[in-house]
């Protein structure tokens, strides 16, 4: 089973606005509200793709309860540990002349609460995937993925992990089975302003000394760079299209590069999958169905075990 982790998800509400202008009344076009934060979008798109997978983490309030409703309306499992007050946040994505964000502070998370989430953990077995993904409240303590980390070593259960900085930082020497920086992120990690694929490789390269076993870069319109764990280099073009919405990219890619490899156990059809998830995304409203992906694979699908 595939368990993802999302510790601040969101009910994402996307808004498209003609021409968006500061300290005026903009009125909408088109609104929608999807189930957000990073680790529920893994789960969605594992679940498009035919994954059996659960996610978990915390909810709060009716914004909770709605958010956990519409992802088991998308095939995924659920088991989020209910929060006693505040509500999930709501997550304003907003698509004008340019992208914008906003991402709420989320309902604060007990220590109680986090001794929960341990003890569903705890269940787990080798044979289990784990996606650990997105920011943590302001509450919690910046080592809370690497404390998780910490106890699940003896489970050899493989482990995703989606974050930035420190919190990301500290998960290394645990040995994670993926990791995902994007071209920014990747420099942030080292105060560094990260430009030529030979520094992307040096870095990605850091990163894999450090404890990592796969560091897959994600770069955007320039596709994304591999360092696998058989020692290989690789990269992939991600295919042409308009984008159209840029949030998700990054989770699908994520989990397409998941899919491809249990599927598959191949390093290039993975980070093919992960890259044609990724775009597909990118290229529509929102994330993107097993055939829009499917339409961006380089190979039949059946390749790639789907
Ligand atoms: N403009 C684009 N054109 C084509 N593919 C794209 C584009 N943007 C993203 N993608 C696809 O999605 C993948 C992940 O995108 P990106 O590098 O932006 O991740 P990210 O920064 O984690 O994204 P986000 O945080 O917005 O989800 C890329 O490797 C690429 O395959
Ligand atoms: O505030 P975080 O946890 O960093 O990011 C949350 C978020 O922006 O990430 C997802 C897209 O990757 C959205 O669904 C969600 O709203």
């Amino acid at each position: 089973m595939i368990y993802t982790v999302t510790f601040n998800p969101s009910l994402d509400y996307v808004i498209q606005i003609e021409n968006m202008e500061l300290g005026r009344i903009n009125r909408t076009k088109k609104e929608n509200i999807y189930p957000g934060g990073k680790g529920n979008n893994v789960s969605v798109i594992l679940s498009n793709l035919g994954l059996e997978n659960r996610a978990l983490g915390f909810k709060a309030g009716f914004t909770g309860e709605a958010m956990e409703e519409m992802l088991k309306e998308y095939g995924c499992q659920t088991d989020f540990i209910s929060l006693p007050e505040g509500n999930s946040r709501i997550n304003v994505k907003i698509k004008s002349n340019k992208e914008s964000e906003i991402n709420g502070q989320g309902p604060e998370i007990s220590k109680e609460a986090v001794e929960q989430l341990y003890t569903k953990l705890k269940s787990l077995t080798p044979d289990d995937v784990l996606v650990l993904a997105g920011s943590i409240p302001d509450t919690l303590p910046k080592d809370v993925y690497e404390q998780i980390m910490g106890c699940l070593t003896e489970k050899e259960v493989r482990v995703v992990v989606d974050a930035t900085g420190e919190l990301l930082k500290k998960v290394l020497k645990y040995k994670p089975f993926l990791i995902k920086p994007n071209q920014y992120e990747l420099g942030e990690l080292f105060g560094v302003n990260i430009q030529t694929e030979e520094e992307i490789i040096e870095y990605a390269g850091k990163l894999q000394n450090m404890g990592a076993v796969n560091v897959l870069v994600s770069l955007a319109e320039k596709g994304a760079l591999l360092l696998s764990e058989d020692g290989k280099i690789r990269k992939m073009k991600p295919p042409k299209g308009r984008v159209v919405n840029s949030v998700g990219a990054g989770d699908s890619m994520v989990a397409g590069f998941l899919a491809g490899y249990l599927n598959t156990k191949d390093y290039e059809k993975a980070l093919e999958l992960g890259t044609a998830a990724g775009s597909a995304t990118a290229f529509v409203s929102w994330l993107a169905t097993k055939e829009e992906i499917i339409g961006k694979l380089v190979r039949p699908a059946s390749e790639y075990g789907l």
